[in-house]
């Protein structure tokens, strides 16, 4: 029996229902203003879709088995971004594979959902987060929200590792980075200016010091991706050796774009404190062309 896809999975779904994908469980959602399907597993948003678009998101279809991560859609890296300072854990920390739980799913906001999510069991013994997933016919966000119940200042890195659907990665280009400064990941860290907008000529690892609005144009499609509480904006993507969880003929069909705090711009928060991290995407106007 093949996979079910994505496709399979919102035809047979008249509003909103539980299903199993790849042994993970899932909240499938689809409604008169559009598609949106989260799994428990890391409190993962997988899908986006305003009614008749294409997908915001790109998602592996063939994801490593429980309990590795899915690599795609918008992965929750906390309380650490990238490699912890210690050594101690995995890469991007332990909330995306963690069990989460659905707390609450509000269908009246602004025309769309709002879903709350938070771990099953404790993450970390100072610091609690939970996920706000809010969706609409117009735009997606979603606010990582981290509370300290603690008793002395603590360090948190973070991101929300967004694989935003690209046609092809090579023809998209990112505006609002020009004159950034970033740390260049595939060079030690050098420190450098971004000379211009971005576009992606192949591997690409970045951490730009920016806490600007973004826009992705990939030839087909403007989104707008602005962010708060957060100072880092990574670009990733792998170039031609894709990792083993992407298949050959989609590693070019996705970029991603990270709302951070990472090494550059680490969040101290003191105990009974909260951080908010959050993602704000809209669609633009296309770009009119010239006559
Ligand atoms: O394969 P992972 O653990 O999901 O990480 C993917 C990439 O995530 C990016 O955020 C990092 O800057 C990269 O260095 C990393 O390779």
């Amino acid at each position: 029996m093949t996979a079910e896809t994505f496709a399979d999975l919102l035809s047979a779904t008249r509003g909103r229902r539980d299903a199993d994908w790849q042994g993970r469980s899932l909240l499938v959602i689809n409604e008169s203003w559009g598609e949106l399907i989260v799994s428990r597993q890391g409190a993962h948003l997988l899908h986006y879709a305003p009614a008749g678009e294409r997908g915001w998101l790109w998602t592996t279809p063939t994801p490593k088995a429980v309990p590795g991560a899915i690599r795609g859609g918008v992965p929750l890296c906390w309380p650490w971004f990238a490699e912890p300072e210690d050594g101690q854990g995995p890469m991007h920390g332990l909330a995306r594979t963690a069990d989460w739980r659905i707390d609450a799913i509000d269908e009246e906001i602004e025309g769309g959902v709002e879903i709350h999510l938070s771990p099953e069991k404790p993450l970390h013994d100072q610091l609690a987060p939970r996920l706000v997933i809010r969706a609409n016919a117009r735009r997606l966000e979603l606010e990582l929200i981290t509370e300290h119940r603690g008793e002395t200042p603590l360090k948190l890195t973070q991101a929300l590792h967004a694989y935003f659907a690209v046609a092809d990665v090579h023809r998209a280009r990112v505006e609002g980075l020009a004159g950034a400064r970033y740390l260049d990941k595939l060079d030690d860290f050098a420190e450098r200016d971004q000379n211009g907008e971005l576009g992606v000529r192949g591997a690409l690892d970045r951490i730009y010091h920016s806490s600007r609005p973004l826009l992705l144009d990939d030839g087909q499609r403007r989104l707008r991706i602005a962010k708060q509480g957060s100072d880092s904006s990574v670009v990733w993507h792998p170039g031609d050796s894709a990792p083993g969880d992407v298949p050959d003929e989609q590693r070019y069909a996705f970029l991603c774009i990270e709302p951070a705090c990472t090494r550059l711009d680490p969040v101290w928060l003191a105990p009974g404190a909260q951080h908010l991290l959050a993602l704000h995407i809209s669609a633009e106007p296309a770009e009119p062309t010239a006559p």
